[in-house]
């Protein structure tokens, strides 16, 4: 008898997440696809941080399982990043050393052309809090990739933003997306923010689908 092997690279079953009494995720499902850019559209509180945090292996499910390439989640994976609404850089370090951060030999290279790629090289020996929210996010994007990850997952990264620099941000994830061909879970509150990344993903309906399930 032959098993079918599932073509997932990311597969969550019977996800289900409390805190104490509290039932967060019930029964989640989720198949991803390498490759797939997939928006979780939700209201507030209802979860969707606490399954991108389960997908990192920042946290663990009270049942269920998750895996990565029909592997496991355990513990952080080094090609996963995670990027959050606050850029979280250091601010006492400058903006390519938040971008070197973690990276050995052959670091500062990389790190310069991941500033080349969010636009922001000539802006490499200053420090956070004279950068715009935008360029922080731009910033907190190039720390993200200049570690080619398999998979990132963005938690409201653009939230904060205001509409035009959002706009851009989308366009520019969008490229990176397009040429880095890595896959991506976007956490969001903005329906027409998910469309418009998602699109050329296989993601519309379904997943609005299943993020309306969330609460
Ligand atoms: N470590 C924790 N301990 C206890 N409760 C938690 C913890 N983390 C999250 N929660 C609760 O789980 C629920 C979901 O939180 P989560 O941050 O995942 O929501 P969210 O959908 O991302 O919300 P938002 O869109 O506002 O960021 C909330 O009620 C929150 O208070």
């Amino acid at each position: 008898m032959r098993t079918r092997v599932s073509q997932s690279y990311i597969q969550l079953k019977h996800v289900r997440k409390n805190f104490g009494e509290k039932q967060v995720l019930k029964n989640v499902q989720l198949d991803i696809s390498k490759g797939e850019f997939v928006s979780i559209v939700g209201k507030s509180g209802c979860g969707k941080s606490t399954l991108l945090r389960l997908v990192a292996g920042l946290d663990e499910p009270t049942q269920g399982t998750i895996q990565i390439k029909h592997s496991p989640v355990s513990g952080i994976a080094k090609d996963v990043r995670i990027m959050f609404q606050n850029g979280r850089l250091l601010p006492w370090k400058t903006v390519l050393q938040n971008v070197r951060l973690g990276l050995k030999e052959g670091g500062t290279n990389k790190a310069l052309k991941a500033l080349e790629q969010v636009q922001l090289i000539e802006r490499k020996n200053e420090w956070p809090s004279v950068l715009s929210g935008g360029q922080q996010q731009r910033v907190s994007l190039a720390r993200a990739l200049v570690h080619s990850p398999l998979l990132l997952l963005l938690d409201e990264p653009l939230g904060a933003l205001d509409a035009l620099t959002r706009l851009e941000m989308q366009q520019l994830i969008e490229n990176l997306w397009k040429e880095k061909q890595f896959t991506a879970i976007l956490v969001t509150h903005d329906i027409e923010e998910a469309v418009t990344l998602s699109k050329k993903g296989k993601w519309t309906i379904e997943g609005l689908f299943y993020s309306s399930h969330f609460s």
